[in-house]
């Protein structure tokens, strides 16, 4: 690190949440940002409202910062999410249970798209598609009648209002009985998977080398395998698309 750059690796969460820390302006060069969302817009604002400069690394369980194909933390929820799952599928099997479990995901579908797909969810409710009952509904009267048990996952910011009103309406609708599982805040923590820590590993070196080559506001993000730096504002002001072909392969496995 050259000597003439001083940073301040941090959590934002840290900077921004905590009002007695004080920021000395003049030993603050720059700031390495951790976080979501939440942290960008207040690394937006630190520089708008403090002139302090700022490179983001994105962190966020949801995976819904846009300008990187993943953000880290979310390989290992979704493990988290999948190891639940395999255990609920167990006890569907055994029960002959309608299982629905919700995941997190305030506003996006990525975790619940990639547990389901992974754990062969019968149907993934996201609040990127609206929900279709009778979908729901076909799938459970069984297009395969050697399944002894069906999971459905539910994204918590489904439009729906996550799995418990998802499950009532559907057995009013139609009669199923069920179980619901919400896996909450448990799919935060833990210790990190592989994926994470290499793309945190990654994505370290790609913010200190953006910060010595002079690149500010930027997010440094791994699209396609290649470290691509995205202006802060347009990680949170443009929407991440779901890949359309994961929901595809989605609808083909649940049936
Ligand atoms: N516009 C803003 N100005 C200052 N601080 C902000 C702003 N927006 C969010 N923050 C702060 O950033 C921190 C992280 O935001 P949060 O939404 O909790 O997490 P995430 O970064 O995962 O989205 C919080 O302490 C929040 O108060
Ligand atoms: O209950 P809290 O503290 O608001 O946290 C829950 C929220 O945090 C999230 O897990 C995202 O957290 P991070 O962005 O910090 O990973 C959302 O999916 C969820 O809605």
């Amino acid at each position: 690190m050259r000597n003439f750059l001083f940073i301040f690796l941090l959590f934002a969460q840290f900077v921004l949440g905590q009002s007695n820390f004080k920021i000395r302006n003049d030993t603050l060069e720059a700031l390495v940002a951790i976080g979501g969302d939440g942290t960008f817009r207040g690394a937006v604002a630190l520089y708008e409202e403090h002139g302090i400069p700022s490179v983001g690394i994105p962190a966020t369980i949801d995976n819904d910062l846009y300008g990187t194909d993943y953000t880290i933390g979310y390989d290992t929820a979704v493990n988290t999410a999948l190891e639940s799952i395999d255990k609920i599928r167990d006890t569907a099997d055994a029960h002959d249970r309608l299982f629905y479990v919700e995941v997190m995901g305030r506003t996006s579908g990525f975790i619940a798209v990639e547990a389901g797909i992974g754990g062969g969810a019968e149907y993934i409710a996201i609040p990127e598609e609206q929900t279709d009952y009778e979908e729901i509904r076909n799938v459970l009267k069984g297009f395969r009648k050697d399944k002894t048990s069906s999971i459905i996952i539910v994204a918590e910011g489904d439009e729906e209002g996550g799995a418990f009103k998802i499950a009532k309406k559907v057995k009013e609708l139609y009669g199923f009985d069920y179980r619901v599982v919400v896996l909450g805040h448990i799919q935060r923590g833990g210790a990190p998977s592989a994926r994470d820590r290499i793309l945190a590993s990654k994505l370290g070196v790609a913010a200190v080398e953006a910060l010595i080559n002079g690149k500010f506001n930027v997010m440094v993000g791994e699209v396609k395998g290649e470290i691509k730096l995205t202006p802060l504002k347009e990680t949170f002001g443009r929407k991440k698309e779901l890949d359309p072909y994961l929901l595809k392969i989605a609808k083909i496995l649940s049936i």
